[in-house]
């Protein structure tokens, strides 16, 4: 198999350190470049925790993009950095594939349509762990037969967004299939701003931030006399990577943009 030229954004990150591990370890993926905040011109080897993983440091994207030619861009930065390097790299014939949250539905349609117009395949996925992708299938088939849904994310403590993509993008499933519904008490009202969470087309989203989590979710219905949670934990971000190496296999052989990894694992 010839090999995927691939560059990585933000790979100082939680996510990022993670991703340059499994590029560099995967025989038919080629670690051609990283996009940092800072280092520009040091070789990634050179710095804390990537010995013997060598690729030029690049501080300006669109010089990475010119002199390394990548098949593939993997950005786990931050929601404005992320939107940007997406765009960029369709501008650039690069296919993004795009594990950073915090993208709202313009910005998904606004990139859909940049790849459309560039003919060119594009991943973004709010979660790579197959147990989550499950996780939020489940929960759209329970929505059938359960329409009161909450939800409860639960992150670690330095995570920028709110709510959580997986917890956008698990609302966005099920308000595709379940009825509109206002749901609790018609007249309830909050004694304290926030108490009753955020809302995504009736359904309420929750989020918890500690120490010690790392990604978690629980989406909880109630029925007539009964309720049925379900459940999915990261307990390390090992459980994001087969879904990140899939994305980058998959990627070069679309045309458009797919938002969701449901979309891809049947
Ligand atoms: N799709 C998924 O399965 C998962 C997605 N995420 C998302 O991935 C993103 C990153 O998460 P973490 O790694 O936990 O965050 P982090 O804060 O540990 O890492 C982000 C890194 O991006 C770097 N960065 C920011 N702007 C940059 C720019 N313009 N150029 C280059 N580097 C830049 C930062 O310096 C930092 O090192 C978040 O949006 C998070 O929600 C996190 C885990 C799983
Ligand atoms: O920031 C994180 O950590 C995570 N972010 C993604 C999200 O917002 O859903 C995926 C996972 O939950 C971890």
């Amino acid at each position: 198999m010839k090999s995927i030229k691939v560059a990585i954004a933000g790979p100082r990150g939680r996510m990022g350190r993670e991703a340059v591990i499994l590029v560099h370890q995967t025989e038919h993926f080629e670690l051609v470049a990283v996009i940092d905040r800072k280092y520009d011109g040091k070789d990634l080897a050179e710095l804390d925790g990537f010995s013997g993983i060598h690729a030029p440091i690049y501080t300006d994207i669109e010089r990475c993009f010119q002199e390394t030619k990548p098949d593939v861009l993997i950005d786990l930065t931050t929601p404005e950095s992320g939107k940007y390097h997406t765009e960029l790299a369709l501008q650039y014939g690069v296919r993004p594939v795009v594990g950073t949250t915090g993208f709202t539905e313009d910005d998904i349609e606004r990139l859909t349509k940049l790849a459309e117009e560039k003919g060119l395949g594009a991943i973004i996925a709010p979660n790579f762990a197959i147990g989550a992708i499950l996780m939020m299938k489940f929960a759209q088939m329970a929505a059938k037969y359960f329409h009161d849904v909450e939800i409860i994310e639960l992150h670690h403590d330095q995570k920028l967004d709110a709510p959580s993509g997986t917890a956008v993008k698990t609302a966005q499933l099920i308000a595709d299939i379940r009825p509109p519904k206002k749901q609790g008490h018609p007249d309830e009202k909050e004694t304290l701003q926030g108490a009753r969470g955020a809302e995504y087309d009736g359904i309420r989203i929750h989020s918890v931030r500690l120490p010690g989590f790392v990604a978690h979710q629980e989406v909880i219905f109630g029925g007539n006399g009964q309720a049925l949670a379900i459940r999915h934990d990261s307990f390390h971000r090992g459980s994001f990577m087969s879904g990140v190496k899939l994305s980058v296999e998959t990627v070069m052989k679309l045309q458009t943009l797919v938002y969701g990894l449901e979309h891809i694992i049947e």
